[in-house]
């Protein structure tokens, strides 16, 4: 047999391509072959996809993947299998892992776990600094040179508060054109915070966490960032302050990008009310004006892209009272349920729109090459199938994610993830991750 005849060949047909009139794709090997309507293959695995939304595979520049130090909660092969369940083909795992990524040896190591899951894959994020201390910057430039070729770099769930830190970081990642993610949270505003700083913080007596904690930093770092002419990347937006903001840096042509998690699209601080620390985050869960403003970005492309801060904790760091849980929800397997539902169904994007902010966007960001790619002849297949008229309960017990605390247990939302094919290979199949 020649080597061609030899290639897995998928044909996906009638599917509706980013919400478009139904086409069929062919994959052959790990690359589409051919797309358009009435393709034939023979001897091709068929997919019926009538009424599917076919997508770039998606890519999320946010994950907590735990593994090292915390497989009580996460693991690599667990966290991408749970974002292969939820359509991702590409996740950068975040540095705050026991020890912490800021060493080439660590990134290396994620990097290879990565790719023995094979579910999905796995882009190490580099620390800022040494120990995420804020003290000492790590070794930026052999995490990059490292076999896991790190680009991003982030302290988060730290915020790098030490402007000088912050800006030789800047002038570090410029040689290599490396992006520093910056956790905003100014620490002496948010000592013992617990809740967004507003009426129902005033009401519960919970101390709070005030907007001006994140803005005062997003301020700084985008003129950090213009000075020194260097790429900064905002984690996690959730005021209508940062987004004014990114908006002004924005306009002065600056390299400047932003992500939003689902949930900030979608809860807000009323759910504190419950004291169901599911609902505990950071940054914290914000106002309805905040969700609005966040939506509206999303769609203008003030903000560039979705992230899922997927943040798993077993559940007794997380079942207990308020001020002793730890901060975090998981979000990879809703995420796209989450985002068809604030911002496909209400209007605000079409399903072109979602696959930029959710694929190509956050892909260019990472300087991900292969991933975020459109579907067309010649491109690596990565793609998710994805039914948008399915309605179903959240019902986390079921997810692939070793970690249960999501704030969307026993909620109604759309959408189901059907397949999703890494490189031509399926890693969900009808729903399951083979
Ligand atoms: N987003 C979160 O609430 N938690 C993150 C880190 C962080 O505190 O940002 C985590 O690692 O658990």
């Amino acid at each position: 047999m020649s080597p061609t005849s030899e290639k897995r060949r998928t044909l996906i047909r009638g599917a509706s391509l980013l919400g478009g009139p139904p086409t069929d794709v062919l994959i052959e090997g790990e690359s589409v072959a051919a797309a358009g309507p009435g393709l034939t293959a023979e001897g091709a695995e068929t997919i019926d996809a009538g009424g599917l939304v076919l997508l770039p595979g998606l890519v999320d520049l946010h994950t907590h993947l735990r593994e090292p130090g915390r497989e009580d909660s996460e693991t690599v092969l667990t966290g991408t299998r749970a974002a292969a369940a939820g359509g991702y083909t590409a996740v950068h795992a975040m540095a705050n892992t026991f020890p912490v990524a800021d060493t080439a040896g660590v990134v290396e190591q994620v990097w290879r776990l990565g790719r023995e899951s094979g579910y999905c894959d796995v882009q190490p994020v580099g620390a800022v600094t040494v120990g995420l201390e804020g003290k000492q910057l790590a070794e930026l430039g052999a995490m990059h040179d490292s076999a896991a070729g790190v680009v991003v770099f982030s302290d988060d769930g730290r915020c790098v508060d030490d402007a000088v830190i912050m800006r030789r970081a800047l002038e570090y990642v410029k040689a290599f054109d490396g992006v520093i993610a910056q956790h905003a949270q100014e620490p002496r505003l948010t000592e013992g915070a617990q809740m967004n700083e507003g009426a129902v913080s005033a009401e519960l007596g919970l101390a709070g966490w005030p907007a001006a904690a994140e803005e005062s930093i997003i301020a700084r770092d985008v003129l950090l960032a213009a000075h020194v002419g260097s790429r900064v990347h905002v984690c996690h937006l959730s005021t209508a302050g940062s987004v004014d903001l990114i908006r002004w840096a924005k306009s002065k042509g600056w390299q400047v990008t932003a992500e939003v998690t689902p949930h900030h699209l979608l809860l807000t601080d009323d759910l504190v009310r419950s004291y169901d620390p599911v609902y505990k985050v950071n940054p914290p869960l914000r106002t309805e004006a905040d969700v609005r403003a966040l939506r509206e970005a999303l769609a203008d492309g003030t903000i560039d892209c979705v992230a899922t801060d997927h943040a798993p904790h077993p559940h007794e760091d997380k079942d207990c009272e308020w001020p002793a849980a730890a901060m975090g929800m998981i979000g990879l397997e809703t995420a796209l349920s989450v985002v068809q539902h604030t911002m496909v169904d209400t209007g605000l994007l079409d399903w072109a729109g979602l696959a930029d902010r959710m694929s190509a966007r956050p892909a260019a960001i990472g300087r991900l090459g292969g991933q975020g790619r459109p579907v067309a002849p010649g491109e690596p297949a990565n793609l998710t199938l994805y039914d948008p008229a399915h309605r179903a309960v959240v019902d986390p017990s079921g997810f692939a994610s070793r970690s249960r605390n999501s704030p969307y247990r026993g909620l109604e939302l759309p959408g189901r993830v059907t397949h999703t094919f890494l490189r031509g290979r399926a890693t969900v199949r009808d729903g399951v991750p083979t």
